[in-house]
């Protein structure tokens, strides 16, 4: 054990560590609780790896910004090492990810983040979702796949111009596959932080084979869109983000292994946005089913901003505060990707008179800002008005940073932002959401992995009586 860490329980056995204190448990309410008794920023044994655990908003703050340059790095990891090879945008670091990062931002911003193409996107897929409701005719409905398949063709349809039929055969595989291929790097991570042993093992009990395998079949399909693409590029009419980057690789003459490096962004970029937004717009509609008088005061504000029978457009949301404070305390209270994506430093640094050794790893506690009493009143109820001053206005809590902070903060915020607004305002305009028939609400119970995801649940959509019925 390194000299110098921050403080944290002893770990009780040599090959698991502390992972007793958080096996079978929740872990993020057993994080709150060491925050209360070893500060911000303490440390704890995963099997070998050391997680350094930071915590509270000044903390995170003096950590991802005040000293960002040396808490920019991802730690290394067995299969995402393996299946990233140093290329894409989550585990690259150094040159690739910079420049790869400031493309994509600025791909996004010409392509319609926060402007009308998203909306458009978002818009076409939410008709989708309105439809597969319609269909259940008011039964129980498991909604989770259908957002997911609705959030990736979003994705699809912005990065490579494509969507797809929700009973399409080969999107469902692609889905399949994505969703496998997460929850096995997941997996394995944990399993060999406890048993290192296991990565020498012949008979692949990790399961790398079959990741790796996803990883083909996924690239091999994102290489042949970059393909189409090439052959039917025209500069002056760029459709998406895959044309964006071939007209940036012409730019900079770019040979090689473009395709390997694009298509490794892509493949970021549907793992960090798809599972975050289907989570969160999950969330939405559990708190929506809990609260009845809170979908009430949405279709309310709808209504009187644009009538009955018409469904807002997002330039129009700063004229429906209340329905922003919802968005806000569904991030708050759905934590959605509470632990971020854990950071790593380059070399041992010293930070806040602690050793941060090498290979460790960091876990950017954001639970530990949304759940914070001193910033959230009663902070584990659902209570939008929270984000509201006296005369309705939104308020922004500065600490307030679901998408964290700092030179890797998350740069799809704006897209998830407009996609729970579309969501939420296209579904409330027609139906009520309740649960099924005779059951209580879905409980607000969340499965910690990367996000917080919902435990499976089901809901009722009955169409709205309009206003003047009720
Ligand atoms: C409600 C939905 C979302 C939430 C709560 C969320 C939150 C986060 C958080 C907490 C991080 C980690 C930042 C860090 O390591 O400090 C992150 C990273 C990232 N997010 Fe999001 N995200 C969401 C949706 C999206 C979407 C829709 C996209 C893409 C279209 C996206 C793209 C990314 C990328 C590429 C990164 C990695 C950035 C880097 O390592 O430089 N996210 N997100």
């Amino acid at each position: 054990k390194p000299r110098n860490l921050p403080p944290g329980p002893k770990p009780v056995y040599p090959l698991i560590g502390n992972l007793p204190a958080v096996a079978g448990k929740d872990v993020l309410l057993t994080f709150r609780e060491m925050r209360k008794k070893y500060g911000d920023i303490y440390s704890l044994y995963f099997g070998h790896q050391l997680m350094i655990v930071v915590n509270g908003y000044e903390t995170i703050k003096n950590v991802l910004v005040k000293h960002g340059a040396l808490f920019s790095e991802r730690p290394h990891n067995f299969l995402s090492d393996e299946m990233c090879q140093g290329r894409g945008l989550i585990f690259s670091t150094g040159k690739v990810w910079k420049e790869h990062r400031r493309f994509s931002t600025l791909a996004f911003q010409e392509l319609g983040f926060g402007k009308l193409s998203f909306e458009e996107a978002i818009n076409t897929e939410v008709v989708k979702v309105l439809e597969f409701l319609e269909e259940k005719q008011e039964c129980p409905v498991d909604i989770k796949e259908c957002i997911f398949a609705s959030i990736t063709n979003i994705m699809l349809k912005i990065i490579m111009g494509k969507s797809y039929n929700y009973d399409d055969t080969s999107f469902n595989e692609f889905l399949k596959k994505m969703v496998e291929t997460s929850q096995l790097v997941g997996n394995a991570s944990i399993l060999v932080n406890c048993f290192p042993f296991l990565r020498y093992c012949p008979f692949d009990p990790l399961k790398k084979n079959v990741a790796i395998e996803n990883r083909d079949k996924i690239t091999s399909f994102f290489k042949d869109t970059y393909k189409e693409h090439c052959q039917t590029y025209n500069r002056e009419y760029i459709r998406d983000f895959v044309d964006l980057y071939i007209r940036e690789m012409e730019k900079i003459a770019e040979e090689g292994n473009s395709e390997e490096m694009l298509t490794a962004v892509i493949g970021d970029l549907f793992g960090a946005g798809g599972e975050t937004s289907t989570t969160a717009v999950c969330w939405a509609f559990i708190y929506l089913v809990r609260h009845p008088e809170i979908q009430a005061r949405i279709r309310e504000e709808v209504d009187s901003t644009v009538g009955p029978t018409k469904i807002p457009s997002y330039s129009e949301r700063h004229k429906m505060p209340f329905l922003e404070a919802t968005i806000l305390e569904v991030l708050r209270l759905g934590d959605v990707v509470p632990l971020a994506i854990p950071h790593g430093v380059p070399n041992s640094v010293v930070f806040d008179g602690y050793t941060i050794p090498k290979d460790s790893s960091i876990l950017i506690n954001l639970d530990s800002i949304s759940h914070d009493p001193s910033l959230f009143d009663n902070p584990t109820q659902f209570k939008p008005e929270r984000f509201l001053d006296s005369s309705g206005t939104v308020i922004h809590v500065t600490e307030f940073i679901p998408f964290s902070i700092g030179r890797r903060r998350c740069i799809g915020s704006a897209v998830a932002r407009m996609e729970l607004f579309i969501f939420i305002t296209a579904v409330l305009s027609k139906f009520e959401l309740l649960p099924p028939e005779g059951q209580p609400p879905p409980d607000p119970v969340g499965v910690l992995g990367i996000t917080n995801m919902p435990r499976p649940f089901q809901l009722r959509a009955m169409f709205r009586r309009n206003s003047s019925e009720s």
